[in-house]
């Protein structure tokens, strides 16, 4: 399968946009790369980067912007993970899933069995902003801290204080969950409103989780492969 004429890399359309696609290496919640991700890229509709880039031109206003974790997600990807909770071995389920068992990821909302994400309008991300900490940078040897912990304890991402990390699979990460602090929530609602304004709809079981809803046609659940930008035709 070639990746179709409307795909697109995000860094084309706003190299601004920070990105640390997640599931391109082990810093995830399966510890591995997923099939698939051969390449650390953003991928996009085309009509959904560009509305990506109107919300970071929105936020940078405001002295804030975005990093995204994964976007186009090939099936061969949502497959792994689905393999993932079959087999034995939780490497990073202290960091990512301390209180959930693997096997419920989907009974729970957290993981899909067929993923808007390889439909091409859905983005996985965050906040940066003036009160952000610097990213770490992330070794497989690196001691896991659980993705609930307080802000300054938990994995720098670079981003402000969200309440949580990325994809981390436990009710604090519920989009209106009143488990978290004022600042995470007005961060949460910051970020939901730019991606509103713009036609993204958020998911209530994830606060990084948005889909861009002004294009219908995005029903297709595609399976290319996402490799590096410079070796594509
Ligand atoms: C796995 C997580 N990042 C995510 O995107 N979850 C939703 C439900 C999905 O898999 O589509
Ligand atoms: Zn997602």
């Amino acid at each position: 399968e070639d990746r179709p004429a409307h795909m697109v890399y995000l860094r084309t359309v706003d190299p601004g946009i920070e990105q640390d696609i997640r599931y391109a290496g082990a810093h995830n919640f399966t510890g591995h790369a997923l099939d698939g991700y051969e390449a650390p890229e953003c991928l996009l509709s085309l009509d959904a980067a560009r509305a990506l880039a109107r919300v970071q031109s929105t936020l940078r206003a405001q002295g804030y912007g975005l990093k995204v974790f994964d976007c186009y997600r090939p099936s061969r990807a949502v497959a792994d993970m689905g393999r993932f909770a079959t087999q034995p071995g939780d490497p990073r389920k202290a960091e990512f899933y301390p209180r959930v068992d693997k096997q419920d990821f989907w009974r729970l909302g957290y993981v899909a069995r067929v993923s808007n994400h390889s439909k091409g309008g859905t983005v996985d991300l965050t906040l940066t902003g003036p009160d952000a900490l610097p990213a770490d940078s992330w070794t497989p040897s690196a001691t896991p801290v659980d993705c609930t912990a307080p802000y300054g304890q938990r994995w720098h991402d670079g981003a402000v204080d969200m309440g949580t990390g990325f994809d981390c699979f436990d009710e604090r990460a519920h989009t209106d969950t009143t488990l978290i602090n004022a600042t995470a929530l007005e961060n949460r609602q910051r970020l939901t409103r730019a991606m509103e304004q713009e036609g993204f709809t958020g998911y209530s079981a994830e606060w990084w989780h948005f889909t861009y809803t002004r294009d219908a046609s995005l029903k297709t659940v595609m399976d290319f492969p996402i490799t590096p930008l410079e070796s594509t035709p």
